[in-house]
């Protein structure tokens, strides 16, 4: 089922949209304005304009992008963007259409850059650069340069190759730089993208993740009215969060559905139990359902195929928990809350014409005929903005600083296909790679460390002066901010030696540990 994008706020927010064009960095560009502690969203360079206006939105910034703007089938925009009366800024190739679109000029005329640039500021009291210095640090990715401004519009910055590098017309509400300020490279880049929201579009800061609960348990309220709904509950922070955040709207209309599905770590459908009911008071049904998830599993290696029959059999088992909630006296049971993120939806291909990467299990992953209405109210957000979100509830530490575990378990951590023996296997070398993690005090250094089975790869070992011909496991040990980019942990070598010791030691059949130092990109977190 190809993923719906994120539905837009029902909510009186003040909505920045940005518009995308397949930039590496739109994501990032969201992520800024709402560290201005503005609203945003993003939306496809192919939405029409009158759609995008519709939105309300409060300005609009249009971001980079790999095509020339001269050239034939470029993505394009309505003039009629620049003409509704609403502040837009753009960014690179967000800057360059403007400037084509308004009847400058922009061509390829051999000044690339790329990578640290310096910026010479000519117009300092300008809306964008007021108190920023006239020589700046920005961080440049082009190839084409804009060498004449619409009419109208005053040149504000130009590089020693680039003449025209930043522009506004402060009447008309409309600015643009060549460069890019979303990333952290640009020195003054985030308060020139609060100049732009503040100053140019008049914008107040005051959206906080305190709005994103009254708003959420409102909308939830409304949606839900007096029904039921079931959450899928699995331990990990953004589960918990949305339950929580359902809670606080509907109460004890709610319960939790725990699957253990059987690809679950050592000890995890105790701790979540015990832990996370002592933690909330809500309402939990645990559900066995190892032996339909191992049948549905059995010979199946591809790792999209894995995918979506886990989570077309999550669905069936809610449907099943349903039936059996319904026993109790009560009305319909229509809603399932799931606590799908924002990351979630754009890797399943959901978001602004993206590719799909992989299959979110709960997102791309889901069958055709479900019969529930979705409740999720953190589709909008990323991690670390759920995670402040989850300390507005009051939720204890341990459950909002936990690493993340993907839905789909260990079953897209077996290189192969999936067996009771194999995942009883990679159950204890995670389990010892965990322990010893959180024993070096490691655990907040680290977003998350997949250890992963290459259950279909075998070497030759000597153990106890015999021959070997055992598995493969790999650590696979990251750093991140919200799971769209990661690079590897540069992890102490004690602690790596230890966990590859016990492992192997400890562990039936492994005859080796190894080490993934590949960043994200080129690599997913998860190998699939
Ligand atoms: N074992 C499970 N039982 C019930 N629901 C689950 C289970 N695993 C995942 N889900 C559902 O799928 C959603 C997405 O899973 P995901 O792993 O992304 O989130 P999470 O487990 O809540 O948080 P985290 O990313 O920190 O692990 C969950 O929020 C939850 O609604
Ligand atoms: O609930 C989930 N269902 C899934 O299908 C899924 N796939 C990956 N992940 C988690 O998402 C983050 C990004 O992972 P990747 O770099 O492997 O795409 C990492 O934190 C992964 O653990 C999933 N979580
Ligand atoms: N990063 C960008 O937006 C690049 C814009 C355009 N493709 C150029 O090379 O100039
Ligand atoms: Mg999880």
């Amino acid at each position: 089922m190809p993923a719906a994008p994120p539905a837009a706020p029902d909510t009186t927010t003040d909505v920045v949209l940005v518009v995308d064009f397949g930039a590496q960095y739109a994501q990032l560009i969201a992520r800024r304005v709402r560290e201005a502690r503005v609203y945003s969203e993003i939306v496809p360079s192919t939405m029409p304009v009158a759609e995008m206006l519709a939105k309300n939105p409060r300005a609009i910034i249009l971001s980079g992008g790999p095509s020339s703007v001269y050239a034939e089938g470029a993505p394009s925009l309505d003039r009629a963007l620049f003409e509704a009366g609403v502040p837009v800024f753009g960014m690179c190739y967000g800057f360059q259409l403007m400037a084509t679109t308004l009847g400058g000029t922009v061509d390829d005329n051999g000044a690339r850059e790329y990578g640290r640039t310096s910026l010479a500021v000519s117009k300092a009291g300008s809306t964008l650069f007021e108190g920023t210095p006239t020589e700046q640090p920005v961080w440049m990715s082009h190839g084409d340069a804009c060498s004449a401004a619409p009419e109208g519009f005053t040149v504000t910055a130009s590089t020693d190759v680039v003449p025209v590098a930043a522009f506004e017309n402060d009447e008309k509400k409309l600015y643009g730089v060549q460069y890019h300020p979303e990333v952290m490279h640009s020195t003054y880049g985030q308060q020139v993208l609060e100049h732009f929201l503040y100053r140019g579009a008049g914008i107040e800061p005051t959206w906080t993740t305190t709005n994103v609960v009254e708003e959420q348990v409102a909308l939830i309220r409304e949606q839900v009215g007096d029904r039921r709904a079931i959450c899928g509950l699995s331990g990990g922070v953004d589960s918990a969060v949305a339950a929580a955040l359902v809670q606080k709207a509907i109460g004890s209309q709610l319960t939790c559905v725990y699957v253990d599905h059987g690809l679950m770590r050592k000890g995890e459908t105790e701790q979540v139990e015990k832990d996370f009911v002592a933690a909330t008071g809500a309402k939990l049904v645990v559900v066995d359902a190892e032996k339909r998830f191992l049948d549905a599993l059995a010979g199946v290696s591809d790792p999209e195929q894995k995918r979506k029959i886990i989570g077309r059999e999550f669905i069936r088992v809610f449907e099943q928990a349903q039936l059996e909630i319904l026993q109790e006296e009560g009305p319909e049971v229509a809603f399932l809350v799931q606590g799908t993120l924002y990351p979630d939806v754009v890797e399943s291909g959901g978001g602004t014409g993206t590719a799909n990467i992989k299959s979110h299990h709960n997102v791309g992953g889901l069958p055709d005929d479900i019969e529930f209405q979705l409740v999720e109210p953190l589709r909008q957000l990323f991690k670390d903005e759920v995670r402040m979100v989850g300390q507005e509830l009051g939720l204890p530490e341990e459950i909002v600083q936990r690493q993340p575990f993907p839905g789909p378990g260990l079953g897209i951590r077996i290189v192969g296909d999936v067996t009771k023996e194999r995942l009883d296997l990679l159950r204890e070398a995670d389990a010892i790679a965990r322990e010893e993690l959180t024993a070096a005090g490691l655990d907040r250094d680290i977003w998350q460390c997949p250890v992963v089975l290459l259950a279909d790869v075998r070497s030759v070992g000597v153990q106890g002066d015999g021959r070997t011909y055992g598995h493969p496991i790999v650590l696979r040990p990251v750093s991140s901010e919200d799971a769209m980019t990661a690079d590897w942990s540069r992890l102490p070598y004690e602690t790596l030696a230890k966990i590859s010791t016990r492992i192997t030691n400890e562990v039936a059949d492994v005859n080796r540990v190894v080490l993934d130092v590949t960043s994200k990109p080129p690599g997913t977190i998860e190998w699939e």
